[in-house]
């Protein structure tokens, strides 16, 4: 990554702050694009999702190690929940999409409860066998009594097939039969998945995040206090494949103490730490044993730590120092914060980082796990909050006495609300990937780069105006 001549900033600077150049390139297509990471987290995709509660959820875990990113369960999931929740993601199908399933017997109540929770829209009704008997989707629950049994307006099963069926033959038999879903089944005939045309096509566009089994990648995050060691040791033994140690200053001593913790558990898995800002922060981690260092102080939309405090620092010039800091060593940063725009994520990889982490964005999605809401406008939307603030650290700290309690409620640094709209053309986490990597791709082809390597490597840079900002922005409605 280089600055342009004569823009090498006095000061440091933000995502929205700076520009890409476009290089002459040899790159023929976005598709020659390979966006898979080194940063040994197995991810194909430069994409994580942050450890937040209402953001990282089993649903969102399942459907973005699929497109193959990485999702961290929160510090906060105790143990054996984690436990429960890597077990369900690791039996979940790399390719079908996990279905929503109802019997004939149910009502079209039961279906609308159900039918937000997936981006595909639509419920299976199953005889008492589990074969598949028909769909629900939410169109055919309108105008209907809530009352009404689902055997009654289950639309028929157009396309069925096995799970081996390869995703172009599924999208094929869709567009031919002009079918929204396709039902996968097992051998003896009952439901095991479901593929809508968009997901078959995603099927041939991604590779899934997996282990050495096969079995989709999970991450979970452990903090800083109580026994971090048997903490660690519980979801390792649980069989999460990447080991977060997250606090909000991470560079403290107490991180130290905790990623020697960690290390006495497992030498081996990849360990992620943080958060920092400094080159200096990166180094003591990265010699304390983390392999890819989280950065990032307040960029975050959930986050109030710069307001109540003054700390942080401008996050495009805080990924690049540390992510120069950590390259010297071998090892890697991820993003942390501020991703709003699918050009933050490019900008994040230009800088050195090896992947950017995701959240707010995200809340606002079928994926993440809050209740689907609506707004006095009829717009849908999920609440999201911040890890730091008071409605989190309430729940953190709930077994902790009264007093305790209190004290730690003295230290809000994050809202504790908000409502993060789900974009009507984008309200399934996976559209919003789709955006991401196409964005990138594209960024990385006006590059001339081929790779997360070469990326960084011919990245120029220049430094804008918020004039110069406001000007790439769309105009839909004139000006
Ligand atoms: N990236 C960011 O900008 C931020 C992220 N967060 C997120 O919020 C979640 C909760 O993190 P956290 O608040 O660290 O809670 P943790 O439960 O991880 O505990 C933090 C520990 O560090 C001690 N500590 C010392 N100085 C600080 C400080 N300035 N801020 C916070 N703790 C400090 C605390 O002690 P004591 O309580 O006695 O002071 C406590 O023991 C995490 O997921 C974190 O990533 C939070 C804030 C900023
Ligand atoms: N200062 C705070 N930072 C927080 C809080 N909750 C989360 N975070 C940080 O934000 C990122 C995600 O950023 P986003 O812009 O994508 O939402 C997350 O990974 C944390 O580092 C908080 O309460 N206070
Ligand atoms: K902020």
């Amino acid at each position: 990554m280089r600055f342009l001549d004569g823009h090498r900033p006095a000061n440091d600077l933000t995502y929205d702050d700076v520009f890409l150049l476009p290089n002459r390139s040899d790159v023929e297509s976005r598709f020659d694009v390979d966006l898979s990471t080194v940063d040994g987290t197995g991810t194909t995709i430069p994409i994580v999702v942050a450890n937040m509660t209402a953001v990282a959820g089993r649903r969102m875990a399942e459907t973005v190690a699929r497109r193959g990113g990485l999702v961290v369960l929160p510090q906060d999931v105790d143990p054996a929940a984690v436990a429960g929740i890597t077990e369900w993601v690791k039996g979940r199908h790399p390719v079908w999409d996990t279905p929503l399933v109802l019997t004939g017997g149910d009502a079209v109540a039961d279906a609308l409860n159900l039918v937000g929770k997936r981006a595909h829209g639509a419920v299976v009704v199953v005889d008492g066998e589990g074969r598949p008997a028909g769909i629900v989707d939410e169109a055919a629950c309108a105008g209907v009594d809530r009352f009404t049994r689902l055997a009654d307006i289950a639309e028929p099963v157009l396309v069925t097939c096995s799970l081996e069926t390869p995703a172009r033959e599924v999208f094929d038999m869709l567009h031919a039969r002009g079918a929204k879903l396709a039902v996968g089944v097992d051998g003896d005939g009952r439901l095991a998945g479901v593929l809508t045309a968009i997901g078959a096509l995603r099927a041939d566009i991604y590779t899934p995040a997996l282990d050495d089994q096969g079995a989709l990648r999970i991450a979970a995050a452990v903090g800083v206090n109580g026994d971090v060691a048997a903490k660690a040791e519980a979801v390792l033994e649980a069989g999460v494949d990447v080991l977060v140690v997250d606090t909000a200053h991470g560079h403290q001593d107490k991180m130290f103490t905790a990623l020697k913790a960690v290390r006495s558990v497992s030498p081996s898995v990849p360990v992620v730490a943080g958060n920092v800002v400094t080159a200096e922060g990166t180094r003591d981690l990265i010699d304390a044993g983390a392999d890819v260092v989280k950065v990032g102080v307040g960029p975050g939309a959930m986050c109030t730590t710069r307001m109540m405090t003054g700390v942080g620092r401008p996050q495009f010039s805080a990924v690049a120092d540390c992510a120069a800091a950590a390259r010297a060593l071998g090892k890697h940063v991820w993003a942390d914060g501020g991703i709003r725009h699918p050009r933050d994520v490019a900008l994040a990889l230009a800088a050195g980082a090896s992947a950017a982490m995701v959240g707010s964005w995200f809340a606002g999605t079928h994926e993440s796990p809050g209740d689907l809401r609506y707004d006095e406008n009829g717009r849908p939307y999920k609440e999201s909050f911040g890890m730091a603030s008071k409605r989190a650290v309430g729940a953190r700290t709930r077994s902790d006495d009264a007093f305790d309690r209190a004290r730690k409620a003295l230290f809000e640094e994050g809202i504790s609300s908000s409502k993060m709209h789900l974009d009507p053309a984008r309200p399934g986490v996976e559209d919003l990937l789709d955006s991401i990597g196409s964005g990138v791709r594209s960024s990385f082809t006006y590059a001339g780069a081929r790779n997360i390597e070469e990326f960084h490597e011919r990245a120029v840079l220049g430094v804008q105006s918020a004039a110069g900002f406001a000007e790439g922005r769309p105009l839909p409605s004139g000006w």
